[in-house]
């Protein structure tokens, strides 16, 4: 699914260059659940958006499904993020004044989608975020918990094969960070989807099947999660 072959970042700062990814070596598996661990600063958010295509390695590449990143234009990356993969942010990142429908229907509605399609699209996304009844509410009418779970149902709208998600339990209290990764496991077990998730939650980490540990810029560690049980 992902294939990470020496890529490394390096940004390019006034006083000097900046190696945010030493050189890696790293491949997930289609429908693995892997989860990001670290220190602050030890790169994990820029190791998920190259896994992402949000960014390229400065060297190095970066596969998905067969496809080299760096090798498509700027559009077709676009699209390709578009359709493969649904991210979810700690601060949820929806739009204020828009409902949760038109929240979740954003990327639909930008690829042409017709209404009809997307209104029964919506619906079942709200059904399986259990988010019945709140279609109309926005954002500032729900729980963290449930802005959560809007996000995570606009992240699906597209149908993607893989879920990045930075730090999604970072915001939220013991009781809703766990219905969260209850329904990322749930995505990945029953639908098949590939799942990558930073967090600094050891407990939420265990949820996936394979646990990585950044330190500056490398991969330090690997090893299993409960969820491989
Ligand atoms: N656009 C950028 N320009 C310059 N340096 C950057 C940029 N983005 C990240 N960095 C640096 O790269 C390093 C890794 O950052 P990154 O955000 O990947 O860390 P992180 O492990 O996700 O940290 P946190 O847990 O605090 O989110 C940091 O030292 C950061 O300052």
């Amino acid at each position: 699914m992902i294939q990470l072959k020496q890529a490394a970042k390096v940004y390019e700062l006034e006083a000097g260059s900046f190696t945010a990814l030493k050189e890696t070596d790293l491949h997930i598996a289609k429908g693995e659940f892997v989860a990001i661990m670290g220190p602050s600063g030890s790169g994990k958010s820029t190791l998920l958006q190259l896994l992402g295509g949000l960014d390229l390695p400065t060297r190095g590449s970066i596969a998905i499904d067969g496809v080299e990143l760096s090798g498509l234009s700027e559009k077709e990356r676009t699209l390709f993020r578009r359709t493969k993969v649904g991210f979810v942010f700690q601060n949820y990142q929806l739009l204020p004044m828009m409902t949760v429908a038109e929240n979740i229907a954003l990327s639909l509605a930008a690829n042409k989608t017709p209404k009809s399609e997307i209104d029964v699209t919506v619906s079942r996304l709200i059904r399986e975020v259990n988010l019945d009844g709140k279609a109309a509410s926005f954002p500032s009418q729900l729980s963290g918990g449930q802005q959560q779970r809007v996000a995570i149902a606009r992240a699906l709208a597209m149908k993607p094969s893989l879920i990045l998600a930075d730090e999604p339990t970072g915001n939220l209290d013991r009781k809703n960070g766990q219905d969260v990764l209850q329904l990322l496991s749930r995505l990945n077990k029953e639908e098949g989807m590939t799942v990558v998730m930073v967090t600094h939650d050891r407990d939420a980490a265990q949820t996936a099947d394979r646990i990585i540990t950044m330190v500056d810029g490398e991969v330090a560690k690997e090893r299993e999660g409960a969820g491989a049980r």
